[in-house]
């Protein structure tokens, strides 16, 4: 069997003497698989998110990065797994151009240097920028001049351009329209293909979970409620909270259909 490139173990935790958040959650990530944490508001999904990325320490239990626990294992941690934010307003330095955000991880991460690293940069930039549809003259530009759906592509280059294997994004597209939204999902999926990229997505939106993730995790209160297949759990919902999530899901109308009513 395939070992683990992520392994979530009975972890708990609480912010300062706050009930608890997280408790006994435990899944597993492997490499190329890609992984969806679902639930509803105050489930504690994005708590989770900032363990994985190590902004958070456990309570209780231990995330392990590739067999090793993160805590003590930080650099090989921001090299493997980068984040991918929900607001493409305020994740990215509007004081800064383009090119100076896309390469900030290879510049914190010490990963280009000698003499040709400026060279090195900006072919790494324009890489990135390429790999995420955006042109190579987007690099002199900054954030405001750019639309919300082309700033996320440019959260996506600076995510990639250090090659990690895991793509962490909590509510990536939900800032976004609907047209946006369906670019940026395709986006996703093809940088998830080209790359070997595994996603572990946090999305309100199932038909977003089912285009890009193949695995699942419902969390209720802090605790998984159930995970398994995307389409085992999303088509047979066992557990009352998977229920709710997928009746309340909004469905286009059918063809001939009368569209539903606002409230
Ligand atoms: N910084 C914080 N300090 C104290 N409590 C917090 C903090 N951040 C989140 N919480 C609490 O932790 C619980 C889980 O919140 P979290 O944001 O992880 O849930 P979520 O599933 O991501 O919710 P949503 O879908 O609404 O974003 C909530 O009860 C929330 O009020």
């Amino acid at each position: 069997m395939t070992a683990p490139l992520i392994e979530v173990r009975e972890l708990g935790f609480a912010y300062r003497s706050g009930p608890p958040v997280l408790s006994g959650v435990g899944f597993e990530v492997v490499q190329g698989r890609s992984l969806a944490l679902v639930g509803e508001s105050g489930a504690g999904k994005t708590t989770l998110v900032r363990l994985l990325l190590g902004l958070l320490r456990p309570g209780s239990g231990e995330v392990l990065l590739d067999g090793r626990p993160l805590c003590g294992n930080e650099r090989a941690l921001r090299r493997a797994v980068q984040p991918v934010f929900q607001d493409p307003y305020s994740s990215l330095d509007p004081r800064q151009r383009v090119d100076r955000i896309v390469a900030e991880p290879l510049r914190s991460l010490g990963l280009v240097s000698g003499p040709g690293r400026r060279a090195e940069t900006d072919r790494r930039v324009a890489e990135a920028l390429h790999a995420v549809g955006l042109p190579p003259q987007a690099a002199r530009r900054y954030p405001h001049e750019f639309s919300g759906g082309q700033r996320q592509r440019i959260a996506l280059a600076r995510a990639v351009v250090c090659h990690p294997r895991v793509l962490l994004a909590d509510e990536p597209v939900s800032a976004l329209d609907l047209v946006t939204r369906v670019r940026l999902v395709d986006l996703l999926a093809e940088l998830r293909d080209t790359r070997d990229l595994t996603v572990v997505l946090v999305s309100h939106d199932l038909t977003v979970v089912a285009e890009l993730c193949e695995e699942v995790v419902v969390l209720e209160g802090g605790r998984v409620a159930e995970r398994g297949g995307t389409a085992e759990v999303l088509g047979s919902p066992r557990h009352p909270c998977t229920r709710r999530l997928v009746a309340s899901a909004p469905r286009l109308p059918e063809p001939g259909q009368e569209p539903a009513q606002p409230l």
